[in-house]
């Protein structure tokens, strides 16, 4: 397995004197998806804007498929794609025409175009909505459309920002079915949930975020072994690893 996405001693925050994230180390492989979790305030947004490269990092080193940013613009932004907790559509385009636009971005053939967007549209429940404005749709169906555009593009690295939010259960699952394709072709996944029985059983692995610093990673299990030795108890879920990790070793 190669690394899609390697965050080497990352540490950054909104202003040059602070850092609020601190010497990050963090690797996702091709066909892996890790689940970023941590309270509210814990940096989980700010470590994606870095990987986005939307903040310039204090110190460390960001590649995606060997790049970096600076090394290959282009190259770098191409092979992600961002779906934000807060969908950010254009109001006066319709879902195809977000579609049709995130297939030109993405260079994504005619063909496979037509094909995956019936698909998508179907498996979304979005079909009778093609046409519609974004700006007439509900909040779920906007995230939808993130949702969709993000699956059409096919990038290497996928990057989540807490899709269950306004999503309804059939849109969970559809999103959930097809990320596990999504990872069987190849592409990786970071994605960043509070829903942590549901991410239990679909991440590969996790990373803990307290503070800005990383306080556990690994498998479920190396997770749970973590929780155990700090709580001095046994812990058989992510979130009472969650608990007991972060609530002075409270399970
Ligand atoms: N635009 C900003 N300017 C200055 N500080 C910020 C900004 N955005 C976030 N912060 C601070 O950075 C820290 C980490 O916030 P961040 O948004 O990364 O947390 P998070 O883990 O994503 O939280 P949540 O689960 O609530 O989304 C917090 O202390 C927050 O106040």
């Amino acid at each position: 397995m190669s690394a899609v996405l390697r965050v080497e001693q990352l540490s950054g925050g909104y202003s040059p004197k602070r850092s609020i994230i601190h010497d990050l180390d963090i690797e996702i492989n091709e066909g892996e998806m890790v689940g970023l979790i941590g309270v509210n305030g814990a940096g989980k947004s700010t470590t994606i804007k870095h990987i986005l490269g939307l903040m310039t990092p204090h110190q460390g080193r960001i590649t995606i498929n060997g790049t970096t940013l600076d090394e290959h613009v282009e190259d770098y932004r191409s092979s992600y794609t961002y779906v934000p907790e807060t969908p950010i559509l254009f109001d006066e385009l319709t879902v195809e025409e977000h579609l049709r636009l995130t297939a030109m971005a993405y260079g994504v053939p005619e063909q496979q175009y037509v094909e995956l967007t019936e698909k998508l549209l179907e498996r979304f429940h979005m079909v009778k909505k093609r046409k519609a404005l974004s700006a007439h749709l509900s909040k779920g169906m906007k995230q939808k459309v993130m949702i969709m555009s993000a699956l059409l593009a096919k990038p290497s690295l996928f990057i989540i920002d807490e899709p269950f939010l306004g999503l309804d259960p059939l849109g969970i699952r559809s999103l959930l079915e097809d990320l596990v394709e999504v990872k069987r072709n190849g592409s990786a996944i970071l994605m960043s949930s509070h829903i942590l029985s549901t991410v239990e059983h679909y991440c590969d692995r996790f990373i803990m975020l307290d503070q800005g610093r990383i306080i556990a990673h690994g498998t479920l299990d190396n997770m749970l072994q973590q929780a155990s030795e700090h709580s001095k108890r046994a812990v058989s879920t992510l979130e009472e690893a969650f608990y007991a990790m972060l609530n002075g070793g409270e399970a």
